[in-house]
């Protein structure tokens, strides 16, 4: 089953646009980074691996857990059905990795998927638990951080019929009026669709502070000296909104990333953090989101339904990445203009 045919039987009502775009971007991570595929769009139940996820993710991201570590020790029928969890979503990681295996030991095997390199690797340097690691990593940054970027420019195309309107007309000015796997070439040319994106990652970043980092020396920060082996922690949501280098920050605006004239100091936009332990997916998720960007403009109009909780602004939970509670959209398949 394809996205438009999943999409079918949702047209016309409300729905969760966060379950759909999880659904989404499981899939095509799954695709791209392991040649796997999950199959959250074969079916309108939610997938167990998502419902076992979102357990875990709620858990972890407990404020009780985080300020008392400890209660995670204790014997508590709670700590039980975590682990019990935890359990069960390894049970996943390890049938990716199985199933690759045995396709690997096909002579007609020629995947260049990231999860093919890794095994390849694995008979020389990692071991079995280092490379369970790895796709659970992989897993959570891939898709977590781009269904939360995509859910929320869909809301904003929805908050903004206009900006739709002008994203669409650029869609089908550079693709043609039928939805077409894009070229990387025409997938350039998306500058308004780009900005879109740019700006969601702006006002609403998926890691909205950084990991922690300890210092290796001593710096400056405004009028403090940090010492050497401090831990330090950045604040991106903040750094996105300070108007020392955004206009009207608050304001959601595409247009500002259109300007080739806008001055900006080179650490102003950094949603992908910077330096050497950077995001290795961000190419990829861009790419992805302006794909499904594209075939969701060319094939649908949506509008948010009346009395939702998120008219004014998003309403978002925040434990390690950034998610927005809930976010409903009505879609209607678009008749050619
Ligand atoms: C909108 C989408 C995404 C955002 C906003 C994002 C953001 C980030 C950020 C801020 C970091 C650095 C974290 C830190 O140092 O504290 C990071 C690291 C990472 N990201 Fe992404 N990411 C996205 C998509 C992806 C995708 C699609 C993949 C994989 C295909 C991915 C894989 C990773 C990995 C493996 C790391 C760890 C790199 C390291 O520690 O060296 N991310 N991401």
């Amino acid at each position: 089953m394809d996205l438009f045919t999943f999409m079918n039987p949702n047209l016309n009502r409300p729905i969760n646009i966060i379950e759909t775009m999880r659904r989404i971007s499981i899939e095509a991570l799954g695709k791209f980074a392991f040649g796997y595929k999950f199959g959250c769009l074969e079916s309108q139940e939610v997938p167990r691996l998502i419902s076992v996820y979102d357990y875990i993710v709620s858990v972890l991201g407990s404020p009780f857990r985080l300020v008392f570590p400890w209660i995670s020790e204790l014997p508590l029928e709670s700590n039980k059905k975590y682990l019990d969890a935890i359990k069960e979503f390894d049970g996943f990681i390890n049938d990716i990795i199985e199933t690759k295996r045995n396709e690997m030991k096909k002579d007609s095997y020629n995947g260049h998927d990231l999860l093919t390199s890794m095994i390849k690797q694995g008979e020389i340097n990692i071991d079995k638990h280092q490379l369970r690691d790895e796709i659970a990593t992989f897993f959570t940054a891939g898709h977590d951080t781009t269904t939360t970027a995509l859910s929320v420019s869909l809301y904003f195309l929805a908050k903004y019929p206009e900006m739709q309107e002008k994203a669409r007309a650029e869609v089908i000015r550079i693709l043609g009026n039928e939805p077409i796997i894009p070229s990387l070439d025409q997938l350039k040319e998306l500058k308004y669709v780009n900005a879109i994106i740019k700006e969601t990652l702006r006002t609403h970043p998926p890691t909205p502070i950084l990991t922690v980092r300890r210092l290796k020396k001593p710096i400056k920060v405004g009028s403090y000296i940090l010492p050497i082996n401090s831990t330090c922690m950045i604040n991106t949501w903040k750094i996105h909104r300070d108007p020392k280098y955004w206009e009207n920050p608050n304001q959601y605006n595409p247009e500002r990333f259109l300007s080739s004239d806008e001055k900006r100091d080179k650490f102003a936009w950094i949603p992908f953090s910077a330096g050497p332990r950077n995001c290795v997916g961000q190419n990829l998720t861009l790419l992805q989101q302006r794909v499904v960007l594209s075939m969701f403009l060319l094939r649908y109009k949506w509008v948010l339904p009346e009395n939702n909780v998120n008219k004014d602004k998003i309403l978002l939970k925040s434990h390690f990445l950034l998610t927005p509670i809930d976010i409903k959209l009505v879609f209607t398949e678009r008749i050619n203009e």
